[in-house]
């Protein structure tokens, strides 16, 4: 619209780390940052939501569930911090999509290439499971985020829940579209959805996901995306 300046992700980034919309969420975000893991005893946890991360120009949207308690809620970026993140930044690292393997906190320099990573729901939940009204709230941010990322051509679902708020984004019927590891899904916008489980440690440590398995899917993503 003539004369409206463009939403830009940094303008987002910063009402989104003041969004206090899920009374349940913020208490929990918070308590957890007080309380602490004894490991991370001297650190201060972000406790706020997290913000997007990656390229801008991103052809590859990598779509989780929502932060972790002591990783993401800790350090501030998505996947940083915790178990997940230890196997999903060294594959993004092999598939070419990361500058190095190793996700530390924000301003450590990794940078990420065609590739950007953001959640359904943006505050660590209890039990790692937001509540409906609570990945319907966020999805709000979810809409703003991925208008603000022209060139996406894929998504990568992490999932079975992350995959249901993509189609829910979309307006689309979860049953013409189900979740399975490895489906890829045509959506009517011409972008891609595809599916694989969560790089959860619960995943990987049990082998239903492993490395192999992963970088698979990676490198589907990329051949749909058309990333070298
Ligand atoms: O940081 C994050 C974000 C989504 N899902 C996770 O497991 N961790």
């Amino acid at each position: 619209m003539a004369g409206v300046t463009p939403e830009r992700l940094e303008d987002l980034y910063r009402e989104l780390a003041a969004c206090r919309r899920c009374e349940r969420l913020v208490a929990w975000r918070e308590e957890v940052g007080r309380k602490k893991r004894r490991a991370f005893r001297a650190e201060t946890y972000w406790a706020r939501p997290v913000p997007g991360f990656g390229d801008p120009n991103a052809r590859l949207l990598i779509f989780g569930l929502a932060p972790g308690a002591h990783g993401s809620n800790r350090t501030g970026r998505m996947f940083t911090g915790d178990a997940s993140g230890d196997f999903l930044y060294p594959a993004l690292w092999r598939a070419g999509l990361a500058s190095r393997p190793r996700s530390e906190r924000p301003g450590d320099g990794l940078e990420l290439r065609g590739a950007y990573i953001t959640a359904a729901v943006r505050c660590a939940p209890p039990g790692n499971k937001p509540t409906r009204a609570e990945f319907a709230a966020c999805s709000a941010w979810t809409a703003r985020e991925l208008a603000l990322l022209p060139e996406l051509r894929v998504y990568l679902a992490l999932g079975r829940l992350a995959h249901d708020a993509l189609l829910e984004h979309h307006g689309l019927v979860k049953a013409r579209f189900p979740f399975a590891h490895g489906a890829e899904h045509a959506l009517p916008d011409g972008r891609v959805l595809l599916d694989s489980y969560h790089v959860s440690r619960q995943n990987t440590q049990t082998g239903r996901l492993t490395a192999a398995m992963f970088d698979e899917v990676l490198a589907r993503a990329k051949a749909l995306a058309e990333l070298a």
